[in-house]
């Protein structure tokens, strides 16, 4: 691993991809879509290796040791675990660790895949209990890391981007990742086991010991008319019922759980007896809260997945049994058995896990479209982007009788084109839903572990935004141009975006692309069509900031931000912005030569991921007034830089008496409205991203409601324009991002260059009172980065996010920075 990760990560790099996180682990198996099909290998060290490109999701790759579970975990309520998992998981947010910001996907719960070694698989329930109690809403899926021999040793390893030089591999603890923002996950469980008997109901059982039971006869054949379910069960089937009965002379004899398995085994067939002498499985109702019927039991077969309404039964293997008494114990933790709750006895075997996943897959496609019927005209539902496929190491070759079984059930759901990837694992793990639309129906969603099933995923945005669809692409265009290479632009792709004859980034509003427009009330907005792909990470950036204010006016339209605008500048509180640019002028007068720092509470940083495992926003910004900060940059934006509007309001709240700059993407007055309401004194306008007259437009906007305005540039042609546009600029940040694809130049070569342009010196001199500052890598690495030479241009200083927040402190005086 320590060679195939770096090897990935170059390559990738060759292709213009870069790699921020990578983590996995060994296997018994592996699973992976080629650009032709779908593969499943077994028994054969290989690797499979997933790329994946989230738009507007935050990601946090996270390592915990067994050594770092708090001693006393043990007795850790919601509070202490949710405290203890936000800072090891990066899952910080709002109160809580759920984000409460009104960005338009931070009211979603996060997801969070992990890949524990087998060494932690003793701590896993406890770990995943702790997480259940921390964050209720989170979807939890992963699977223990497993090896192809069993004289191998299972690793895990994760490689992250600021440490390109080490892969860390390790021999325990669990790797993870959290994903938050545009992301939904669907969690599926294929249990490989097929309800044999009739139907039993607990007379005597706690937690997860079941000591009498007894034969449910007339209940399961009037839930099985009740539910209009058909009769699917066979002619053995149904004849052993009827010989039961008989035998038991139609009594309900209260037996003991093992003397009804040992009389039951005897009417199975040879296979299956042999099956229940080696591993004893019962099934145990889901959704029984007790008294009356739960709900959730009845049915042989797999009607209920078929429905998309999950498994009747939770199917858990005997760990003990009482010999005296009869009794069964199933693994500790997993069940919560209660008197009066259905229980069957299951045996595993090829014919059935193969109907299983069948009925799996029917049902999610049957509950997907379902749900399309039911949402609301602009709501969206997932829009599969790709089926993760983890089979536990008994199933693939061992229980199908040959290779690719269980991928081939997804192909034939799902499609050739969404990829399908995974591997063989040691065990799996999911959050099961309560209302049951394809996954197990369980207690309130808890996060369940299996010894032996397949997990099956799908990923994909919850916005309902297009996919790209790489394999399907790929053939088309490979059509389209005789079989020629693949023509991708910008991001990821093998072009470069497009330019003007000024080497100016041509980037297109989202409207341009668009193939129709739908009119809801009094707001009408364009679709993108989901063909057009943006050419450059800025375009890609401007689309998904169209479309997230497009959702958000869904919810608000512009004329209720306004008049909220309207009645919270009348509170006297709120009738006057701070000035920034004024206070930041007020601090250079005489010791103008100097370079002022305005700190910027950022969380994470585009290329590199989040820049602080705990962003506490009100703290940062006590830390940078603390330092002497006289103004701070906080940046609201949510897709690239995982920041929101409440950041503001945090940070105003924290320092009051600190100006903010809102820095975030701004395109549209609602987002001027927006973050006037947030707390926001100024704001800054990409003058890459907006014409000469959305400019002028969005200046006069914003001045009007007591906004300073900024103007980012990255060349010498934008200073250019921004003097012949004459919008009243308070100041001009000049970026050292090349906003192609998001890098910072640490030598500040771009911003130097603009700096030191004839345009900046005939804009200064057009225009002197402008203030003139630097962004993008001023902190640099290792202290002074091109601050020196920016100083002996015209930049008065400059704003510093990522040096700081990472920095884990404000190292004011390094670098000759000073506040
Ligand atoms: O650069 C943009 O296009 C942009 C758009 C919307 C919000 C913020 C934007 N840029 C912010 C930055 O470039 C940096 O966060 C800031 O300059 C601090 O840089 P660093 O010190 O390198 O973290």
């Amino acid at each position: 691993m320590s060679i195939v990760v770096p090897t990935i990560v170059e390559a990738a790099r060759g292709k213009g991809v870069i790699i921020s996180n990578v983590i996995g682990s060994t296997a018994g198996g592996v699973i992976g879509s080629s650009s032709s099909s779908t593969v499943e290998v077994e028994g054969t060290p290989c690797v499979s290796i997933t790329l994946a490109s989230l738009p507007s999701v935050t990601l946090g790759a996270f390592y915990v040791a067994e050594g770092d579970l708090p001693d006393q975990a043990y007795e850790y309520g919601e509070e202490e675990w949710r405290k203890y998992l936000g800072d090891t998981m990066m899952m910080t947010g709002g109160k809580g660790g759920e984000e409460s910001s009104p960005s338009l996907y931070s009211s979603f719960p996060p997801s969070v895949l992990l890949f524990p070694s087998a060494s932690f698989q003793k701590y896993l329930d406890f770990f995943l209990n702790g997480l259940d109690l921390a964050y209720p809403s989170a979807t939890k899926f992963g699977a223990v890391a497993g090896t192809v021999s069993s004289l191998s040793k299972d690793r895990l390893f994760i490689y992250n981007e600021r440490k390109p030089d080490e892969t860390t591999i390790m021999s325990g603890g669990v790797v993870g990742v959290t994903m938050r923002g545009d992301v939904s996950v669907k969690p599926m469980v294929a249990q490989g086991a097929r309800g044999v008997g009739g139907t039993y109901r607990v007379v005597d059982g706690e937690g997860s010991t079941i000591k009498t039971i007894v034969l449910d006869i007339d209940d399961d054949d009037e839930r099985q008319v009740e539910q209009g379910e058909e009769k699917e069960e066979s002619l053995a089937g149904e004849l052993m019922r009827q010989q039961m009965q008989n035998e038991e002379g139609m009594s309900r004899m209260v037996k003991p759980v093992l003397a009804e398995a040992n009389m039951m085994m005897k009417r199975l067939g040879d296979e299956e007896q042999s099956f229940m002498k080696r591993a004893l499985l019962i099934g145990v109702e889901q959704n029984f809260r007790g008294g009356g019927d739960g709900g959730g039991g009845g049915g042989g077969g797999f009607e209920r997945l078929k429905e998309g309404k999950g498994h009747s039964y939770l199917v858990r293997q005997v760990v003990s049994a009482g010999m005296k008494d009869g009794s069964v114990t199933l693994p500790t933790g997993s069940v919560d058995v209660k008197e009066g709750q259905r229980i069957r006895f299951f045996v595993r075997d090829r014919e059935g896990a193969k109907e299983e996943l069948e009925a799996l897959w029917t049902g999610y496609k049957k509950s997907a479209l379902e749900k399309t019927f039911e949402m609301e005209e602009g709501e969206s539902g997932l829009e599969p982007a790709a089926v993760m496929v983890i089979p536990t190491m008994d199933r693939g070759e061992k229980l199908f009788q040959k290779q690719g079984v269980e991928t081939e059930i997804v192909n034939k759901a799902m499609g050739n084109d969404i990829p399908k990837f995974g591997f063989f694992a040691n065990g799996v793990f999911c959050s099961i839903d309560s209302g049951g639309d394809g996954g197990v129906d369980s207690r309130d969603s808890t996060t369940c572990s299996f010894g032996s099933a397949g997990l099956h995923v799908v990923i994909g945005p919850r916005s309902g935004r297009g996919v790209w669809r790489g394999r399907k692409e790929a053939s088309s265009e490979e059509e389209e141009q005789g079989g020629g290479g693949e023509r991708v632009f910008g991001v990821g792709g093998t072009e470069a975006a497009p330019r003007d004859p000024e080497g100016e980034l041509v980037v297109k509003r989202r409207e341009i692309q668009a193939g129709r427009a739908i009119e809801v009330s009094t707001v009408a907005w364009s679709v993108a069509e989901k063909t057009a792909r943006p050419t450059s990470r800025l375009e890609e950036f401007m689309w998904e900031k169209e479309t997230e204010v497009d959702r958000l006016r869904e919810r608000n339209p512009l004329a209720n931000i306004l008049s909220n605008c309207k009645a919270y500048m009348m509170k006297p509180e709120n009738a006057k912005t701070r000035d920034w640019v004024g206070a930041i002028k007020a601090h250079l007068g005489e010791e103008k030569g100097n370079f002022l720092v305005i700190p910027e509470c950022k969380r994470s940083e585009p290329n590199v991921g989040a820049l602080r495992k705990r962003y506490a926003v009100d703290k940062l910004a006590k830390e940078f007034k603390a330092g002497g900060a006289v103004a701070l940059s906080v940046n609201s934006d949510g897709i690239m830089f995982g920041g929101s509007l409440e950041d503001i309001t945090t940070a105003k709240e924290a320092c009051p008496s600190l100006p903010i700059l809102a820095s975030d993407l701004v395109l549209y007055p609602y987002q001027l409205y927006m973050l006037r309401m947030a707390g926001a004194d100024a704001v800054n306008l990409v003058a890459a991203a907006c014409s000469a007259k959305d400019l002028l437009y969005l200046g006069k906007i914003a001045k009007s409601i007591g906004l300073g305005v900024c103007v980012t540039v990255n060349s010498k042609v934008q200073v250019e324009n921004i003097a012949k546009v004459g919008i009243g600029v308070d100041a001009v940040l000049v970026s050292n991002r090349e906003w192609e694809d998001f890098t910072i130049d640490q030598t500040g070569g771009r911003a130097l260059e603009v700096l030191r342009s004839q345009e900046m010196k005939d804009f200064i001199g057009k225009l002197p009172e402008t203030v003139v500052l630097i962004e993008g890598g001023v902190g640099g690495v290792g202290g002074g980065g091109y601050l020196e030479d920016a100083k002996k241009e015209c930049a008065v200083g400059g704003i510093l996010g990522s040096a700081l927040v990472e920095g884990g402190g404000v190292k004011l005086e390094e670098g000759g920075i000073r506040l």
